[in-house]
């Protein structure tokens, strides 16, 4: 075969010269081989890590159980409150201060060296472990590692969100549920005899404020029998949930309290839920931005069995309330605005409609008692104090001569039942002493003026000691002074807190006191035209 081409050359001489450039290409480029091993190898190496990796996680999942708690959520509430009596919970490095409360006491934290105040709980801070800060807590021979962080909610980062992140090496959920059973125990102790007060917040969450101790129905003194008759009908309707159900009836009820200020409605409906254990969720009409859209979600997130509260519903009434959409000008609820204050730039508000459908719609929460109270009866719509809405009215008056009996008797109860004992306190009431226990004056000595100035003076442990008889007739004796349903409770009660340690001189004085308030009712009628 020729291979001569038409210039007569050979085209094989050419191969070699092919060969030598590859070789020579290749020389030049000695490492190529090493880099192509190295791509090769790194591939091999991140895809081993990748594999390992991911057995990693999922080796991590059979045995590491992570879990995050919302602050919207209880059982936030339930960890903080436990966490807050874990040791190192408390001494974090990294801390944050904080006067939020969970349940009553539980992790607030005195500042050093500082007196605790019974009457401004805000004055107690809180070491929190500051944000994206991690904590290791023991919990049953397993470790458990604690994050709190927050993140925003909006775009403007306006609504910060409170979180809890645990994550521990558990195979199951048994060390979760102990943990979670602990705190939620921890949680219902520390409650138990106080009830919590839940307000809507800035998102329309349910929000602990609080809780305070359970005041006792037996302090509150009303006509025989209405506060009983309340009592049962609620602990009835809280134990008829079958009974509404089989009838079709929404189980559901409210009562009114309507009556004169001061007359104990906002007292009983504390003392009621503390008897049924219900939690307080404060419904206020009044407050800013809350229109019917709000007030329906808000009605909708109340949890089943608790006790929903609207105070001083006839608040809403300074303008009448109409089942029409809300206008600027009308039918919205909150203070009137001052007369020369521009038109609102959208209308805003509930309605009445809105407040129906609130109180009985069909996203109206399940087993909820709502209280609603009013100084203005006449005021309210027939509409929503028809039955279905608010099922019970109650009346309260001004204090009549047995309450003031009764509340007397609240007041100084007996302390002995050694009548001759009694006797001899009783003949010298009003010696006052000072710190040391030295007699600083007889009281009955004293002008009006100086007297209280006594009746103040810090001796409450030198109240007489009296008998349940002895208390009876000083009871009655001060009753006697007080005229029939023409002060309110409130107003007797505020005599009787002149005199705590001093029932000789509530007596005295309750003549006296009566002329004053008086003078003072007629000096504000006059001036109010
Ligand atoms: N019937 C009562 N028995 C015992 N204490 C009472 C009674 N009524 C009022 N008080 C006392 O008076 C104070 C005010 O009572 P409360 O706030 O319950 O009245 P209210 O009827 O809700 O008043 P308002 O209508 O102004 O809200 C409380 O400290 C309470 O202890």
């Amino acid at each position: 075969m020729d291979h001569t081409n038409h210039t007569g050359t050979s085209t094989f001489p050419h191969i070699p010269t092919d060969i030598a450039w590859i070789g020579t290409f290749l020389h030049a480029f000695s490492g190529l081989g090493d880099l192509l091993k190295l791509v090769v190898f790194g591939s091999a190496l991140a895809f081993i890590r990748q594999v390992v990796s991911a057995v990693v996680d999922y080796i991590l999942d059979l045995f590491v159980l992570r879990a995050t708690f919302d602050e919207r959520e209880d059982p936030y509430d339930w960890l903080m409150l436990w966490l807050s009596k874990q040791p190192s919970w408390c001494t974090a490095r990294n801390v944050r201060i904080s006067t939020r409360r969970y349940g009553y006491s539980g992790i607030s934290n005195l500042v050093p060296g500082e007196e605790s105040h019974p009457s401004d709980p805000r004055k107690t801070v809180a070491y929190l472990p500051a944000h994206s800060e991690t904590q290791y807590i023991r919990f049953k021979r397993a470790w458990i590692k604690i994050l709190r962080t927050e993140t925003m909610t909006d775009m403007e980062n306006r609504f910060p969100l409170q979180q809890l992140q645990i994550c521990m090496f558990s195979r199951g959920h048994d060390t979760l549920n102990d943990l979670l059973l602990e705190a939620k125990r921890t949680y219902k102790a520390e409650v138990d005899d106080r009830i919590c007060l839940f307000v809507a917040n800035s998102h329309n969450d349910w929000c602990l404020t609080g809780c305070r101790p359970k005041r006792s129905l037996s302090s509150i003194v009303l006509d025989k029998g209405v506060k009983e008759n309340l009592l049962a009908d609620a602990r009835d309707f809280m134990a008829s949930e079958k009974w509404y159900a089989e009838r079709g009836i929404p189980w559901r009820r409210g009562y009114l309290l309507h009556g004169c200020p001061g007359s104990g409605k906002t007292s009983l409906i504390h003392a009621l839920a503390g008897e049924l254990n219900l939690p307080i969720y404060v419904i206020s009409l009044a407050k800013r931005g809350l229109d019917d859209s709000n007030l329906n979600e808000l009605i909708s997130r109340l949890p089943s069995r608790s006790l929903a509260l609207m105070e001083d519903i006839d608040a809403a009434f300074y303008r009448g309330l109409t089942r029409e959409p809300p206008q600027p000008e009308q039918n919205t609820f909150g203070p009137p605005p001052p007369p020369d204050a521009p038109p609102p730039a959208s209308p805003q508000g509930v309605t009445l409609s809105g407040l129906l459908g609130a109180i009985d719609g069909v996203i109206a929460q399940e087993g909820r008692i709502l209280f609603a109270t009013t100084n203005k009866y006449s005021a309210l719509d027939p509409a929503l104090t028809r039955p279905g809405r608010l099922d019970m009215h109650i009346e309260f008056e001004l204090a009549g001569r047995w309450q003031a009996e009764e509340l007397f008797k609240c007041f100084f109860p007996p302390t002995t039942d050694d009548e001759s004992e009694a006797d001899g306190d009783i003949l010298e009431p009003l010696i006052n002493f000072d710190k040391k226990g030295s007699i600083i004056e007889r009281a009955a000595s004293l002008d009006g003026q100086q007297r209280l100035a006594v009746a103040f003076a810090d001796n409450r442990e030198l109240c007489p000691s009296m008998t349940a008889g002895e208390v009876s007739r000083l009871a009655k004796e001060f009753a006697d002074r007080i005229p029939e349903r023409e002060f309110s409770m409130a107003a007797v009660q505020g005599l009787l807190m002149r005199y705590k340690t001093r029932p000789h001189l509530a007596i005295e004085e309750a003549a006296g006191w009566v002329m004053r308030e008086r003078e003072q009712q007629a000096e504000t009628e006059k001036k109010l035209g």
